[in-house]
This record gives structure tokens, sequence and C-alpha cells, in this order.
């Protein structure tokens, strides 16, 4: 699989009278063409933050302190170049948004403008974004309420006369307007209810399949993802915990935060189960431990885990589980195996 978009050692800082809010601490992360990856974690973990620093969308306070964001998407490579999102000019990043990278933000159902029928707010898309002329824009507003299944008749609607799931079906069909290669979901289905919620998660994977982009899927429910990614990021305090594909997250999940996530939601299809959550509360970003950051709340905490270099490193011992990477220093190679967690 060929990465299309690999963030680098990616730090985000907000800038605070208070002292920095370390949001995103050096993150690695890469997505490959046509791949579903996760990014899961619970609220204030940096998700958004690491989708939106990456992608330029932050203002101050937030800072970006460190890192790269190389794209490599057919349109704009040759011969294995890639940009980095930034350090490029304005005029270059423009041409890249909704082109080739698009983007479904939080609530994005309410932010359709409530004084324009959906057709002419598809029109614009497609208009500004392909340059199309208004009859083949047309065309195309037509197609993309197709592929998100909302019937024709529902063009001349305005958006307070559809349901929240249309609504949000609308906002996808925007941000495949100009096709682009990677579109970046943040939280797309959470206001909605658990039955529109797998309709539109459905949806979104066949879209996927039809028309081959990849997708950076961000969620504080990490059930969902192993049901839709390919591969799953695990995040807290800005920092990633554990990567790897979406059945070695469900089957053999490393680090205890995201044993502890995986208990804390119901699955969407699996059996009933009593659910525990994670006790306690994430860390100030202002003023972050040495080690891991998840010391305070893990069961299972050792020594070694307050001075632990947070890079990630493959677990021992799994053959053919090169893929699979945590921070724990109670699952990592170097430290002794008495720890290891039940
Ligand atoms: N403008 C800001 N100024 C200061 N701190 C901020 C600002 N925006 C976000 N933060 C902090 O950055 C951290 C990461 O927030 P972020 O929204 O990226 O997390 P998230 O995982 O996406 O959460 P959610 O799921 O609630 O959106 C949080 O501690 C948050 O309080």
């Amino acid at each position: 699989m060929s990465p299309i978009l690999e963030i680098q050692d990616l730090s985000v800082a907000y800038r605070t009278p208070g002292g920095d809010v370390r949001a995103v601490e050096h993150v690695d992360l890469t997505l490959n063409a046509g791949e579903v990856v996760g990014l899961c974690g619970e609220s204030g973990s940096g998700k958004s933050t690491l989708a939106y620093g990456a992608t330029r969308l932050l203002r101050p306070p937030a800072l970006v302190t460190s890192g790269k964001v190389l794209y490599g998407g057919r349109r704009i490579t040759s011969g294995g170049h890639q940009a980095d999102l930034l350090t490029m000019n304005h005029r270059e990043l423009k041409a890249m948004r909704w082109r080739e990278i698009a983007i479904v933000f939080q609530s994005a159902m309410n932010a359709l403008n409530p004084v324009l029928r959906v057709q002419d707010q598809l029109l614009d898309a497609a208009q500004s974004h392909l340059r199309l002329p208004r009859g083949e824009a047309r065309d195309k507003a037509a197609t993309l309420l197709d592929l998100v299944g909302i019937p024709r008749d529902r063009l001349r609607a305005y958006p307070h006369e559809l349901s929240g799931g249309m609504r949000q079906r609308v906002m996808i069909a925007m941000a495949l307007a100009a096709d682009p290669e990677v579109v970046i979901m943040d939280e797309p289905t959470t206001a909605l209810d658990v039955v529109v919620q797998r309709d539109i998660l459905a949806q979104i994977v066949e879209l996927k399949e039809t028309l081959g982009f990849a997708i950076l899927f961000i969620t504080h429910d990490l059930s969902l993802l192993l049901e839709l990614a390919d591969r799953i990021a695990v995040m807290y305090a800005g920092r990633l915990l554990e990567t790897g594909t979406a059945h070695a997250i469900m089957r053999e999940p490393a680090h205890p935060y995201t044993r502890g996530l995986l208990n804390s939601f119901p699955s969407l299809h699996g059996p009933r189960r009593d659910l525990a959550g994670i006790p306690g509360s994430p860390p100030d970003l202002r003023d972050p431990l040495p080690g891991c950051p998840f010391v305070p709340r893990c069961a299972h905490a050792i020594d070694a885990c307050t001075s632990v270099d947070m890079s990630l490193a493959p677990l021992p011992g799994i053959p053919g589980m090169v893929s699979h990477l945590t921070a724990c220093p109670i699952v990592t190679p170097e430290v002794s195996q008495e720890g290891v967690l039940s």
C-alpha cells in the first residue's frame, strides 16, 4: 500500500496566558491510499487538533511547533514527489483543500446555510471546486445526492426540511464534490441515533469502495472503529498510545487505555456486555507528566512507566504483527515481561 498522507512528528500547542496547552505531541500517523484509519480517544485527547493542525486549519493561539505533513495524491505528485502541507504557500494550500483533502467537520450538518436550497449549496460546491459550467454542476449535484442515497426530489428542499441524517449525508456529498483522494471525517455521526448512524457508516464504506478515497475517521467510540477502520490509532493526552489493524486492536489490545476504551462503548452488532468505562480524568496538558500520561489512571502502572520514552514500538512475540505498535512499557520489549497484562 502506498502512503497518501504521512504525518511525521507533528506537535501542536495552544499558547494561552496560563501556559502552552500541548494538545498534540510528536505524533506520527500514515494514511495509505484507499484505506480507512480510525483516530480514537476521549474528548480532549487532541484528535481534532491533530487533524486540523495537519491540514493547517487552526488559528492562533494554536501553533504547530514541529513536524511535516506529506501528501502524495496521484494528481499532484510526479516521480514520487510529496508536498509538505506545513510549508506550502496559501495558493498551493487552497488548491489542495476540497480537491485533494476534504473535511467533514464535527456538527457539519448544522453548518448548512438555512436560507439556501440543498441543490444550490451543492451546486456552489461543485462549481467553485471543479469550476464546472452551471449545467454540468447541476448534474454533478444530482449525482452526488444519488451517491449518498438522497432522493432527487429533495434537491429543492431547505436544510430544515431534512432530517439530521439527511443533512449529514448532504455534507458528505459536499465533501466528495471534487473527488478528493483523502476525506477527513470528524465525528460525522455522533449526533445521530444508532440506526441512522449505522446506515451512514455503511454508506461511507460503500462510497469509499466505489470512489477509492482514503478516510481519516475521528471518533471517541472505539467499538464503531472496529467495524469501520482498516487500522486504528489510539490517542490520549496529545500522544498516540497504540496503533494497529482493527483486527489486532480488537483481539490483542495492548495498552491499558485501549482496553479501557474497548470497555467503554457497546458494540454496534456484538453481544450485550457490562461496560466499565475508565475511572479518573485526563491530565492537564499545560503541565505534562514525564513518561506515560496515562499513569495516574492506569491499574497496571509500574515505575518504568513514569520515565518511558513515548515512541511507539512493536509488540513482542507476535509474529506477523509488525504493524501493531504501542508506547506501553509493560508490553513493549525493553521492559521485563513480569508485568505483562492479564
Ligand atoms: N483554543 C484553545 N485554547 C486552548 N486549549 C485548547 C483550544 N482548543 C482546544 N484546546 C485544548 O486542546 C486539547 C485537545 O482538544 P481537541 O478538541 O483537539 O480534542 P478532541 O480529542 O478532538 O476532543 P473532542 O472529541 O471533544 O473534540 C484539549 O485539552 C482542549 O481543551
